[in-house]
C-alpha cells in the first residue's frame, strides 16, 4: 500500500479525524467498470452569441445517459444486482454518524443546509460529501505528494466495490447503503476520480473548453450526484435533463469561483487554472500571474472571468427552484454564498493574487434567511 492510499484508508491517521477512519470491514476486489456513453448536450436557452463570450462549451461529456439511468425508478441495485448488505446492529447508524460529523466539521454551510432535509436525504448527502472529500484529499491533502496513478486506480476499484455492495470501511458502507436506496449512477463518481487524474497530469488549460471539462469532473459531478438525493418537485414541469444541467452549472459556477478566489494560492503550487488563450487576449501570461501585480489588464481580464462564473450561477437558479421543496434551501444557500465570493474579489479591487476573498460570518448568517425565502418559491412560478 503506498503512502497516499494508506493516508486515505488508514484507521490510525488522526489528523483529519474520521475522514480517514477505516475498519477494513470487507475485502476489496476488482469489479468490471460500467461503461456509459455520454451524448452531446447543448442548452437551447442560451443564444449562440453568449456561448462564445461566456461559454458552455460543446464537449463529449454529455450527460443524457446518466440522467436517463438516474431517472429510472428501478435503478436501485448495485452493478452486479446485489441488494442490501448485512451489518452488525447499529453499524450503519454509526457509519452515518461519522459522515455527519465530518460534514459538520468540514462543510458547515452544507451541513446546516441539510438540516431541513428528510433524515434519509440528510444521511445520503453526508455519505456522498465524505466520499467526495476523501477523493479530493487524495490530490489536495497533506499526502498528495505521494499520489500516483495506481492510488487513483485502487480508489476507483474501491468505488466499484461500494456500488457492488462490498464496502471497504465504515464510511464506504454508508455510501453503499446510500447507493442502494437512491438511484445513483456510478459514472459521476468515476468522472470525479477522472478529474483528480487530470489534476495530477495537467497544470495549464489552453482554453475554456479544457477548463470546463476539468470543472465538470471535479464539481459538475457533485450536482449530478446530488439531484437524485434531493429529488425534483412533483409539480415541476421542466425536463429532468434541464434540471440536471442546472445542477452541473451550479457545480461549474462553484468551481470557477473557487479558481478565481485561489489564483494566488494555486500559483504558489505552480498551477494556473485560467484559460491561456484568454489571458493572451488581454495581453497577459503566466508571468503576470506569478509576478502577483494587479494591473489594469488583470482587472479587465478578471471582470470577464467573474462575468462568466456569474453566468453559470444564473443558469443554475431556475433549476434550484425545481428541486423538492425540502432540498431547496441548501442549494440556494450554496449558490448565494459562493456567488458572494465573486463580489468579494471585486471588493478587493480584483486582487486575487495576494489576497484571498472570503465572505464574513455575519454576511453568511444574513444570507441564510434570504436563501430560505428563495427556497419557498414555487416551481410553477418559473417559466420553462
Ligand atoms: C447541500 C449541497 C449543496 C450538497 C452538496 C454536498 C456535497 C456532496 C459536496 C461535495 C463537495 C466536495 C468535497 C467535492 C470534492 C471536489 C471539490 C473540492 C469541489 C469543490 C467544492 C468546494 O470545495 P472546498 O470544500 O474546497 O471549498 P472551500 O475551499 O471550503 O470553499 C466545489 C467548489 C464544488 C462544489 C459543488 C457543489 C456543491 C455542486 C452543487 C450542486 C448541487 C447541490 C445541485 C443542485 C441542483 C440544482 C438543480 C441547481
Amino acid at each position: 500500500m503506498d503512502a497516499t492510499f494508506c493516508y486515505a484508508t488508514n484507521p490510525c491517521i488522526k489528523a483529519r479525524n474520521y475522514v480517514f477512519f477505516s475498519k477494513n470491514y470487507t475485502k476489496t476486489s476488482a469489479i468490471a467498470e460500467a461503461a456509459i456513453a455520454i451524448p452531446k448536450r447543448r442548452s437551447k436557452r442560451i443564444p449562440q452569441t453568449e456561448l462564445s463570450v461566456h461559454g458552455i462549451p460543446s464537449t463529449d461529456l454529455l450527460v443524457q445517459e446518466i440522467v436517463r439511468r438516474q431517472s429510472q425508478k428501478n435503478n436501485l441495485t448495485g452493478l452486479d444486482g446485489s441488494r442490501g448488505c448485512s451489518y452488525p446492529p447499529m453499524f450503519l447508524e454509526e457509519a452515518y454518524e461519522r459522515c455527519r460529523d465530518i460534514c459538520a466539521e468540514y462543510a458547515k454551510t452544507f451541513y446546516l443546509g441539510t438540516m431541513l432535509m428528510t433524515e434519509e436525504r440528510q444521511k445520503a448527502i453526508w455519505a456522498i460529501y465524505v466520499w467526495c472529500r476523501r477523493t479530493d484529499e487524495l490530490v489536495d491533502g497533506p499526502n498528495a505528494v505521494h499520489l500516483s496513478s495506481s492510488v487513483l486506480d485502487r480508489w476507483e476499484g474501491r468505488l466499484d466495490d461500494i456500488f457492488n455492495g462490498r464496502p471497504y470501511d465504515m464510511l464506504d458502507a454508508a455510501l453503499t447503503d446510500t447507493v442502494q436506496k437512491f438511484p445513483l449512477d456510478i459514472k459521476p463518481f468515476k468522472d470525479m476520480i477522472e478529474g483528480m487524474r487530470m489534476d495530477t497530469r495537467k497544470n495549464r488549460y489552453a482554453n475554456f473548453e479544457e477548463l470546463y471539462l476539468y470543472c465538470y469532473y471535479v464539481a459538475g459531478t457533485v450536482g449530478l450526484m446530488s439531484v437524485p438525493i434531493m429529488g425534483i418537485a412533483p409539480e415541476s414541469s421542466l425536463s429532468s435533463q434541464t434540471i440536471y444541467n442546472a445542477a452541473i452549472y451550479l457545480g461549474i459556477g462553484n468551481q470557477l469561483t473557487n479558481i478565481l478566489r485561489d489564483v494566488g494560492e494555486d500559483a504558489s503550487r505552480g498551477r494556473v487554472y485560467l484559460p491561456q488563450n484568454e489571458l493572451a487576449k488581454f495581453g497577459l501570461s503566466d508571468k503576470d500571474v506569478f509576478s502577483r501585480k494587479v494591473t489594469d489588464r488583470w482587472r479587465e481580464f478578471m471582470k470577464e472571468q467573474i462575468r462568466r462564473a456569474r453566468y453559470y450561477f444564473d443558469q443554475a437558479e431556475n433549476g434550484a427552484t425545481q428541486l423538492h421543496k425540502a432540498s431547496r434551501w441548501p442549494v440556494w444557500s450554496s449558490l448565494m454564498l459562493y456567488k458572494m465570493i465573486l463580489d468579494s474579489v471585486e471588493n478587493n479591487d480584483y486582487d486575487n493574487l495576494t489576497k484571498k476573498a472570503y465572505v464574513g460570518r455575519t454576511k453568511k448568517l444574513m444570507t441564510l434567511p434570504v436563501a430560505y425565502t428563495r427556497a419557498l418559491m414555487n416551481p410553477s412560478t418559473v417559466c420553462p
